[in-house]
This record gives C-alpha cells, structure tokens and sequence, in this order.
C-alpha cells in the first residue's frame, strides 16, 4: 500500500539532498561502455562539422555578390555560379548533417544498450540488502530513464556541441580577418551572454540534486499507487493512497517551477543578448562606413554573418542547460554500477554430501539483528521444517540458503563447505526455493515453469507439473501451457499460482530444495497431494519447508522450533508435542485455532492430523 511516511532516504535515491553533480561522470561512462563507439562518434563529430562549414557558404555567396555588385563587376554568369555553389553547399551540407545525427545516434543507443545491459546484470548481481528499502519505481527509473538521458549527450551532444565550437571558432576567426574593429563590435556581447548563462546554470545546478530525489520519489509512488491499487479500492483509501502520490507529483512541480523561475530571469537575457549582436554591429558599421573605413560590402557582411554569430552557442548552451540532469543520471548509474557486487568465488566444489548446517548464524537486516546466532542441521534426505511464532526468523533463516543475504556471523554450509565458499552459479545450481510470495513472469505457464530448467523436455515440464498437481488446471486453461499470464502470474488464483512456483522448483531437479509456506494457498486436497510430492521428492534431497500449518509438517524428520531469532528446541513432531515446551504450546493453539467455527453455530471442523480433511477454518497467523 502507498506508505505517506516514507521517509526521503527510502525512495531509492542514492545521491545525498542536495549533491553537485559530476560533469565529467558522463564522460567516464561512455569511456568504460561506448568501446567501439568512439571511431563513430568522432566520425560523426568530423561530418557535422563539415555541414555546419558548409552552412557558411551561402554567407560567403552573398558578400561575393554584394561585393560584385558595388565593384561593378556583377555579371549573371558570375550570379549563376554562386546560386550553383550555395544550391550544392546547402544540399551536401544536409546530407552530411543527416549521416551524422544517424551516426550519433547510432553510438548513443549503443551506449544506452550497453548501459542497461550492464544495470541489469549488476542489479541481479548485489546483495539482496542493497535493495532494502528501495521503491522498485527508483530501480525501474535507474534502468530505463536514467541511461535515455545519455541519448542527449552522445546523439547531439557531441556532433552537435563540437561542430557548434568548431563553427564559432571559425566564424569569430573569419571576423578579425576581415576587419577587427567591426568584429569586436559583433563579439561584444558574447562575453555579456556568457557570463548570464554561466550564472543562471549555477543558480539551477544546485537544485539538481534535489530534483533527482523528487523525480525517483515521483516514480516509486507512481508505481507503488498502481500496484496497491486493489488495497487503495477495497479499504475505501484512494483519498488517503493517493496523498502520497499528490505530494510527490506536486513536489515534483515545485522543483521544476522552482528551477525554471531561478534560470528564466538571466536566462532569458542570454537568450536575447546571444542574437543580438545586429544591435552593436549596425551602429558601429555605419559610424565607420561614415567615417571611410569600412566599405558597403564589409557592412553587409557583418550585418549578414555577425548577427548570427552567435547562433552556434545558443546549440552549445541548450546542451550544457540539460548537462546538469544528465551528470547527476550518470553519476547514479556509476555509483551503482560501482556497488560492489555480492562475493562469489566463482568456484565448482566437490560437496561429499547435501547437509545444510547453520552454525552460531546471526544476521540482521542492517542494524536489527534478527537471528541471534543459530544453529542446526538439516539432513540430505530428510525434510526438516522451520517453525515459531510469526517475526521469529524463519523466512530469514531460509533465506540465507541461496544466499539471498550474507550471514554477519557464523556461517550456514552446505555438505560441511560454507556457502561463500561455493561459486554462485554452483549454489544455484545445488538450490532449488519456493518463495512465500510466488512471481511469475508474464509469458507462458510453460516458460515460467521452464525457469527452473531452460532446456527442459515437454516430457519433464509435463512430470513436474503434475508432481505440483498443477498440470490438470493447465490442461483445462484455454490454450494450456502456453496460456499466457498478465504480470506477475496476475490471472492465476494464489494457489495455482503456488502450484506452478513447485512445479518450476520440482523441474530444476535440485539437491536442496528450500520451500517458504509454499503450500499456504493451496486447497485441502491440493495441500495433500502436493505434500505427497514434496515427500516423494525429499527422498535423496535435503528439504527445508518453513511452515505456519503444523499439521503439514507432523512428519517432518525433524522440526526446528525458532522463537525470536533463537532455536528454541529441535525434534519430532511426538517428541515436541510431549516435551511441553513452545511447539507443544504452538500446536495446542494450533489445533485450537482449527477447531473454531467460522459461524456461531457452525460444527466444529475435524481436528488435525487426517489425511486429506477439509479445513474451513482461518489459517493462523497468515491469515490477513
Ligand atoms: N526485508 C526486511 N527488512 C527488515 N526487517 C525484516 C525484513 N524481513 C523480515 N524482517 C524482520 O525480521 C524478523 C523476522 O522476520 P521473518 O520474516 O524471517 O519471520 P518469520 O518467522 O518468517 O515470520 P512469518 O511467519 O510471519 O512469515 C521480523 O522482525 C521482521 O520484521
């Protein structure tokens, strides 16, 4: 649900309130990822600079002519040949424009794919900890907004800012040589211009910072607001919900109206100052004319090139006013890019056995610590269930199999080798987890299920999913296992969807198979049948089941009792129960909690412990 307290530091922006940008971080990006793009770029950079020289040409025609005409040296042969030269300049001129903006962008969506890629790859690669506390619209926003921003820079940046340099240079040269007194009067201004847009950039560059913050905390709302939507619906909130989706939406307004007031005033002189140079050319040209200086000729060519001199700065700030949103994007994708990833020796390593241990295993979600140092075995080929009071650790401690999270202290091992120890992709390869809350990707059953085997047969998908007892509701969906799923397995049932999460787990055929409530949605008779799955499936493999149910786990080889992020007592289900201690209190409650109506009036429903009974009662602790 939407939170109206989150907290700025939790909407996933890395970048402190407030931080300057690094202007140069840009540049290191496309160092370290546009390999192979610098031969275009600069390729590109050489032909827009060629076309903006050639956009001189038809300046350059019209002097010649001006000059004909008041030397008395016109002629239509001479008016022809400059038309043909302009005509060709102007049409050449295009077509290399043209060639280089593709060019350009050719490079930049090399970069921005290279950039994704990499994003994608490094994200998969952090510890699940650096995600605590990030709104996955911030995650969304790093890798498809943040890399486009670079389009800016690499498409038209670099052609465009380095022909609009080059061009200036040029024409300020071509100025002085032709007279120097009417150039510093076209050039007068510039140094005016300069220094309002200098101005009004660092009046804005401060609050790019901030503006980022808002911008991810725009997008973490907007995604959240939508994903919570059936909560915001049925509890009647959408008033309440959306109020942090209004405020960050207005925030994010303020910023931009905020930004855009502080640059308008001096940037708005820069943009008028900029083109203004007819303003000191005129005056200035005709005082000198007056005064047999300059000739006709020269005024008009001042007139015509230096009132636009400045035409190519104008390109060159338009580029440098977005240089600040781009160098913070860049710097956000570097400083995660540069988070080191979770630590994997990348080693295969021969495991005598598939024994879990966790050993004195403390660890906490930062500074909370949650398990206070546990230890116990669970044996390849049993199944050992994981069982407390809700909050006690046992998702956590689960967790920390696949490594989901790194232990602080001790250390789980995996046949007598710790974890860390073994190359992630080993470690995948020996665990197989059914989460608490399954995801499924949109796309088919089939792929989904395939997730856990890519290169699976039919014949083995088909085993799976009927181990899951999922293949009967497969078949009667409209086009069976290629029957695709909205997001997040969205048009299944949250049973059928758990069916199809086993059915991938049973499929990747793994040695220790991790399973978190993986039957908590399940109906009785489906429950039952996948349990005897599971069982069947257990033999040979180390099983760990986190379990609320207690009756789902009375055969477990042994139970471990977590209470408060301590092993509280271990054994079987008899052994517990007779003992008297918190599983004996948890199953008395248990059995109690079953045994109540859900109607006054209503017969009490059998008590745990049948195989295959119909249970109408609300689950304990699970149930919301
Ligand atoms: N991602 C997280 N960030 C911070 N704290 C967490 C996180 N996940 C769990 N916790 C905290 O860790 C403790 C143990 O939670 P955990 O989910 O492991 O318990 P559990 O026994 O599996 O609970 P349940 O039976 O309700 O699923 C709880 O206090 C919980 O608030």
């Amino acid at each position: 649900m939407p939170q109206t307290d989150t907290p700025p530091e939790a909407v996933g922006a890395s970048q402190p309130v407030g931080a300057k940008p690094d202007f140069f971080s840009s540049l290191k990006l496309m160092m370290r990822y546009g390999q192979g793009n610098g031969t275009v770029i600069a390729v590109s950079a050489v032909l827009a600079t060629t076309a903006v020289a050639l956009e001189l040409v038809p300046v350059w025609a019209i002097w010649r002519a001006v000059t004909a005409l008041a030397a008395d040296e016109a002629s239509a042969a001479l008016f022809a040949r400059l038309a043909l030269l302009t005509l060709a300049a102007v049409v050449a001129g295009y077509t290399l424009l043209g060639l280089a903006m593709a060019l350009s962008h050719l490079a930049a969506y090399r970069l921005i794919h290279a950039l994704r890629l990499a994003l994608a790859r490094h994200l998969a690669r952090l510890p699940m900890g650096w995600f605590l506390g990030k709104r996955s619209g911030g995650a969304k926003k790093l890798i498809v907004d943040e890399p486009e921003r670079m389009e800016l820079i690499v498409a038209h940046g670099l052609p465009e800012g380095v022909s609009s340099l080059g061009t200036w240079l040029a024409v300020t040269i071509w100025l002085f040589v032709v007279d120097w007194r009417m150039a510093l009067a076209a050039v007068a201004l510039t140094p005016v211009s300069f220094a309002l847009i200098s101005m009004a950039m660092a009046r804005t560059t401060v609050m790019a910072g901030e503006y980022q913050r808002l911008s991810e905390r725009l997008n973490g709302a907007v995604v959240e607001y939508l994903a919570g939507m059936p909560v915001v619906k049925v509890f009647n909130r959408t008033g309440a919900a959306q109020s942090e989706t209004a405020e960050a939406v207005r925030a994010y307004a303020d910023i931009e109206t905020g930004m855009a007031r502080r640059f308008v005033p001096l940037g708005a002189a820069f943009y008028t100052l900029v083109v203004a140079n007819v303003v000191t050319i005129l005056p200035a040209g005709l005082l000198m004319m007056k005064a047999g200086w300059i000739d006709l000729p020269t005024l008009c060519f001042f007139l015509i090139l230096g009132a636009n001199y400045s035409q190519p700065l104008l390109k060159l700030f338009n580029l440098f006013h977005n240089m600040a949103h781009i160098s913070m994007a860049s710097t956000l994708i570097s400083d995660v890019l540069d988070t080191p990833a979770q630590p994997d020796t990348g080693q295969r390593v021969a495991l005598p056995s598939h024994d879990i241990a966790f050993e004195d295993v403390r660890f906490g979600y930062g500074p909370h610590e949650v398990l206070h140092g546990i230890s116990f075995t669970a044996a390849a080929g049993e199944v050992t269930a994981l069982v407390g009071p809700s909050g006690s650790g046992k998702s956590t401690a689960a967790s920390l199999i696949p490594r989901l999270y790194d232990v602080d202290s001790g250390r789980v091992t995996l046949g007598g080798v710790d974890i860390r120890e073994i190359g992630l992709d080993q470690l995948m390869e020996e665990t197989a987890f059914v989460f608490q809350q399954t995801f499924l990707f949109s796309g088919t059953i089939a792929e989904n299920i395939r997730f856990g085997k890519p290169g699976a047969t039919a014949s083995e998908l088909y085993a799976a999913a009927k181990a899951a007892r999922a293949h009967d509701f497969i078949l009667a969906l409209p086009q069976g296992y290629e029957t695709r799923l909205g997001e997040g397995g969205a048009s299944l049932s949250g049973g059928e969807r758990q069916r199809i999460a086993i059915a991938r787990a049973i499929l990747k055929d793994a040695p220790v198979i991790v399973l978190d409530e993986a039957t908590a949605f399940a109906d009785p008779d489906s429950e039952a049948a996948i349990q005897e799955a599971l069982s069947a499936l257990s033999r040979g493999r180390t099983l760990i089941v986190v379990a609320h149910r207690l009756h789902t786990v009375m055969g477990a080889g042994r139970i471990v009792v977590l209470d408060k992020g301590r092993v509280a007592e271990t054994g079987r289900h008899d052994d517990l129960v007779a003992k008297g201690g918190l599983y004996a209190r948890l199953w008395d409650d248990y059995v109690a909690a079953r045994a109540i109506p859900l109607r006054p009036g209503a017969p009490e429903t059998q008590k745990p412990g049948a195989p295959h009974e119909k249970h109408s009662v609300p689950r304990m602790e699970t149930a919301q």
